[in-house]
């Protein structure tokens, strides 16, 4: 099985080509590839599939060619991933199955299509507006964390840190708690501080993130969107240009009336095979 790694800000992605559907990719197999001692290692799994060759792709193969078939470290399945989107684009382009145009570049996902525009190093990619909902609690070590849930096409809680609470200091080895009524199929929790400020921005913020199927990651793209929309609402505003900080770099977030923009590095950093029966079980 070939396979190429790649990564956006710290946030790793075993790529699978698949172009033509015929890869029999399962939970077990795509947990054993992300294992960071028995297999290649990485946050999450991007099958890299044309959409016409996808059941979940096909309906949309008349507005993209590929289909992004994105699965978490655990074997779960997402509908959206912004880092995702951005090394997936990076794939396309210098594999030559995408040739860069002067338009953005059309991908199918679970959360509609997105595109992409490719400039040097940053790979930009426009997303569905933030949905902000109600308030929401997480739970994390005796804390108790009020929070805003956002639909970004997946499902995100970001809770703003109150005033003592050091964000380097939480301890992210164990999931948050959330509230399974408001969240039925999980949630990607981001906790949050004001950072400060950022040239041609208009707000700055620090993130860390526990992502739904993959533990604490170094970056969420779509987390990171989560929470300009929250910064931005914040700040008494609806659109504007948030730097967001994770560990693994930094992400600029565009919220506009109608979209989102995240943009920042992506990079392929190895390519190679894989026999998928010397794999172990994930532990
Ligand atoms: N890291 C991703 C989000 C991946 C999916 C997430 N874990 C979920 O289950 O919703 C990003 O960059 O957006």
């Amino acid at each position: 099985m070939e396979f190429t790694k790649g990564h956006g800000t710290g946030n790793d992605f075993v790529l699978l080509p698949d172009p033509d559907g015929q890869l029999d990719l399962t939970p077990e197999l795509v947990a054993a590839l992300c294992d960071r001692r028995r297999g290649i290692g990485a946050d999450g799994v991007l099958r890299v599939v044309r959409a016409a060759k996808h059941p979940e792709g096909a309906g949309l193969a008349g507005e993209a060619e590929w289909f992004m078939d994105y699965w978490n470290a655990d074997g779960s399945f997402a509908e959206m991933c912004g880092n995702g989107a951005r090394v997936f684009v990076r794939y396309l382009l210098e594999t030559g199955l995408a040739t860069p145009a002067g338009a953005a570049l059309p991908v199918a996902t679970r959360a509609g299509v997105v595109r992409a525009l490719v400039e040097g190093g940053t790979v930009s990619v426009e997303m569905r507006r933030p949905r902000l909902y109600d308030g929401s609690t997480a739970t994390l070590g005796g804390l108790t964390l009020p929070g805003t849930a956002v639909d970004v096409g997946n499902p995100h809680l970001v809770c703003v840190l109150p005033t003592g609470v050091e964000l380097a200091e939480l301890d992210l080895t164990t999931a948050p708690g959330f509230d399974p009524t408001v969240f039925p199929t999980g949630v990607n929790v981001e906790f949050i501080v004001a950072g400060d400020p950022v040239d041609g921005t208009d707000g700055h913020t620090l993130m860390r993130v526990y992502e739904r199927g993959s533990a604490e990651t170094l970056s969420c793209g779509t987390g990171a969107c989560a929470v300009g929309a929250v910064a931005l609402r914040d700040a008494g505003r609806d659109t504007g240009v948030i730097a967001v900080d994770v560990p693994g770099g930094r992400v600029t977030v565009t919220v506009t009336a109608d979209s989102c923009w995240l943009s920042g590095p992506a990079v392929l950093v190895a390519t190679g095979e894989i026999n998928p029966a010397t794999l172990q079980p994930s532990a």
